[in-house]
């Protein structure tokens, strides 16, 4: 089936990003969220970061003007029921999602695919709630959008061949490249990135390292682009804590027991640069280490 349009729920850092890469590759791009204050902000960041490209030649100045033009937004859930597909990308809450698309369900297409960008939660169960299970799939994009190259297509159980090959031809136009994952608690890249932060911070809290030397070992000493406590502020702590309690409750194994140190920046509200404070302090000019 031809896929023009497309509906995105959830304006937040993977939605906006996800929307960015759909209008830049000429798709029309409907966004949806809570609240009108989280599809401004959405926006806002969608041209802040389409102007970072322009400034560095990436793109011309008209290409911008028109992806911007083909992105619209609703607090309106319906008003994605004439889209061809649908990329939920709202909070890592299995009753969140859910929520959602039972909401959104009696307004879609009998033809639309509805895919979910969780980073974590079985694709089949989610799929089973749904009428389409057959046309439900994981595409899983990385942050941020705009600039990583994967993006994971998890088939859940019941998911057809034809769905697979639209992502795939998806994928391609927005010029990334997909890499298949069965369907299993964090599917690929969490199931080994997210052990990582996690034992990051374990070794925070056992006193091995400080936030600066955690980082800068794993930046200097094994060449990541990120220190592992600053990729967690990043990606955002209520998520990677939600992926550890998936992996930890799906796999039960106590090698993927969350660090309490975690939950509690999490219980605190610091969610990392999303709420300006989590191992690090965003709300001065540079960060500051929290420990
Ligand atoms: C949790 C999940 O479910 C799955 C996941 O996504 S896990 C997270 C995966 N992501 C990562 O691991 C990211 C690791 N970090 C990095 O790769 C790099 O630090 C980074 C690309 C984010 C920034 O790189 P940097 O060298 O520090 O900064 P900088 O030179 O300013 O930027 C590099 C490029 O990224 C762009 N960029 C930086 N931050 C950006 C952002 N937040 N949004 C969009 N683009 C951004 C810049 O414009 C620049 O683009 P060009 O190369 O096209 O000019
Ligand atoms: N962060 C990352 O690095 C990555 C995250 N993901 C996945 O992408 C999804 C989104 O994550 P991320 O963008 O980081 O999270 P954010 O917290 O940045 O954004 C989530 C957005 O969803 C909104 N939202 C919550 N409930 C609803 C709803 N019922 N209807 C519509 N919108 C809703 C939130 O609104 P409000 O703020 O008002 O609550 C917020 O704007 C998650 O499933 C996550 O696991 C995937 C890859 C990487």
């Amino acid at each position: 089936m031809t896929i023009e349009q497309v509906g995105i729920v959830g304006a937040g850092q993977m939605g906006n990003g996800i929307a960015h890469v759909f209008a830049l590759a000429g798709y029309d791009v409907l966004l949806n969220d809570i609240s009108q204050e989280s599809l401004d902000k959405g926006i806002a960041v969608i041209t802040k970061n389409l102007a970072r490209q322009v400034s560095r030649d990436k793109i011309s100045q008209e290409d911008m003007d028109a992806a911007l033009g083909r992105v619209s937004t609703t607090l309106t859930l319906a008003d994605l029921g004439q889209t061809d597909l649908v990329i939920e990308a709202a909070t890592e809450r299995e009753a969140v999602k859910n929520a959602i698309f039972e909401d959104l369900l009696p307004h879609l297409k009998p033809t639309t695919i509805l895919t979910s960008n969780t980073s974590s939660i079985s694709i089949t169960r989610l799929a089973s709630r749904t009428d389409r299970p057959e046309k439900f799939m994981g595409f899983h994009f990385m942050n941020p959008v705009p600039i990583m190259q994967l993006v994971e297509l998890i088939r859940g159980i019941a998911t057809d061949e034809p769905t697979y090959k639209a992502l795939v031809e998806v994928v391609e136009r927005l010029g990334k490249t997909s890499a298949s994952a069965e369907d299993f608690p964090a599917f690929i890249v969490n199931r080994i990135l997210m052990p990582m932060i996690n034992e990051a911070v374990y070794t925070l809290y056992e006193g091995v390292g400080s936030v600066k030397s955690i980082d800068e070992s794993m930046k200097l000493g094994a060449n990541h682009p990120m220190g592992p406590l600053e990729l967690a502020d990043f990606i955002g702590l209520d998520t990677c804590l939600a992926i550890m309690n998936v992996l930890h409750d799906g796999l039960a194994d106590t090698k993927y027991r969350p660090c309490p140190l975690l939950t509690k920046y999490v219980e605190a509200g610091w969610l990392g640069r999303k709420t300006k404070r989590g191992f690090y302090d965003y709300r001065g000019e540079t960060p500051v280490p929290t420990r």
